[in-house]
């Protein structure tokens, strides 16, 4: 029995969510850039929880059902104002009110179909809510409750800013919500299912997989590359900072993937939508220093960048602070955590791995005395 590291290139489960084949990222076997261009954060919700997209009714239905349930136990705000919030990381938050969400539903441990959907419509539309509202309350703001009338997208920047957002933002953060929503089984979708396939909860599922996004390998990534982007500051320093880190063998937040060789598809959608929006908000440097930073990693390491690279800019270009990056990508990709837990239930098996033995032989207790 010998251990593959990482489980790099095990096929741990058959999904009918999404696939990475060749390069080409599907959802559904809806090619993501045709998703990017074309559909809404609520239609690629609905594509990914009933493996078809949404006729006119069905979508009209689920934005009812997403729009109906935004709002949050008061309880969860009042928490919020309990943490130490100068120091608490959102996605810290984040991942305890995901938790106490699953307190406050009566119907957290009913495990029937119909009663799992519900909840998933409830925990995907609570969850822009939470982020939003913690948001708020650390900069001592009251929250601001949704409005229906909104998309998704539309209500997530209006619960942040507080003001209604430009179509322009609208679309662009819809588009970053359509491109995170799945990626087959990422470490994060891993998790929810290992953790679901003990038939725990939903919300169980959610937690640790909101758990496993915060790491800077994975979700958490998106923050890293503004910080490194902060601290480079401007196009002439990036040379010698991309440099120095390359020549200490220190990895450069953004580029590389498990899976990905030639590149991630959804990179190129942000880095669109990066170079429109630093143009608008007056920051084109930014724009500039990523593809700088990108071209130097390409030619010296044969990276590629993933789709945490390019979306560090275009968050900050929606003025959204740099650690509320992450809680986003979780907002999004609830929707695919949320597919693949009703996906394991609806097929389930204990998922228990085996590990290779690398400690020492047989040995004989010796009392603590004699030791
Ligand atoms: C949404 C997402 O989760 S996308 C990924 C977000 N994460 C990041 O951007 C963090 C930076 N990237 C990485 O750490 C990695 O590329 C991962 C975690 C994404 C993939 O990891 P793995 O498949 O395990 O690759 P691994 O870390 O073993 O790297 C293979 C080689 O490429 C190098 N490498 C990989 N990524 C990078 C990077 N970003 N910068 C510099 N070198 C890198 C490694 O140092 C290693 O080199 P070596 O063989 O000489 O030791
Ligand atoms: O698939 C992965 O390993 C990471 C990733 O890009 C994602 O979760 O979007």
């Amino acid at each position: 029995m010998s251990a593959t590291k990482g489980l790099e290139g095990i096929v741990a489960a058959e999904s009918k969510i999404s696939s990475i084949i060749d390069d080409t990222l599907t959802y559904v076997g809806y090619n993501i850039d045709d998703l990017a261009e074309n559909a809404s954060f609520e239609e690629v919700i609905y594509l990914l929880w009933h493996t078809r997209l949404p006729k006119a009714d069905e979508l009209a239905e689920l934005k009812q059902q997403l729009a109906d349930n935004m709002s949050i136990p008061q309880a969860i705000v009042d928490q919020f104002k309990t943490y130490p919030l100068s120091t608490v990381h959102p996605m810290a938050a984040l991942r305890t009110a995901v938790s106490l969400l699953g307190v406050f539903d009566d119907e957290a441990d009913v495990m029937d179909p119909e009663a799992n959907y519900r909840k998933a419509i409830r925990l995907q539309a609570k969850i822009a809510t939470v982020v939003t509202a913690f948001a708020r309350v650390r900069k001592g703001l009251e929250p601001v409750a949704p409005k229906p009338e909104l998309g998704y997208a539309a209500n997530f920047l209006y619960m942040l800013k507080g003001e209604e957002p430009a179509a322009i933002e609208v679309e662009a953060f819809d588009k970053a919500l359509v491109l995170h929503a799945d990626h087959e089984l990422n470490a994060s979708t891993f998790t929810a299912r290992v953790c679901v396939a003990t038939l725990s909860d939903v919300y169980s599922g959610v937690t640790a997989a909101i758990g496993a996004l915060k790491g800077p390998l994975h979700g958490g990534a998106n923050e890293q590359v503004m910080k490194m982007l902060t601290e480079i500051g401007s196009l002439e320093n990036v040379e010698s900072y991309i440099q120095n880190k390359l020549d200490n063998k220190e990895k450069i937040m953004g580029f590389g993937h498990r899976v990905y060789r030639k590149g991630d598809p959804r990179a190129p959608h942000l880095r669109v939508m990066s170079q429109k929006l630093t143009e608008l908000t007056g920051k084109p440097e930014l724009y500039e220093m990523s593809v700088k930073i990108h071209d130097m990693i390409v030619e010296q390491k044969k990276l590629p960048a993933n789709v945490d690279f390019f979306s560090a800019s275009v968050y900050d270009s929606l003025g959204i602070d740099h650690d509320l990056f992450t809680p986003i990508f979780a907002v999004s990709r609830t929707s695919g955590w949320v597919a693949h837990i009703l996906e394991q239930y609806a097929n389930n098996r204990l998922i228990r791995p085996r590990a290779e033995y690398v400690g020492p032989g047989m040995q004989k207790y010796i009392p603590v005395s004699e030791r």
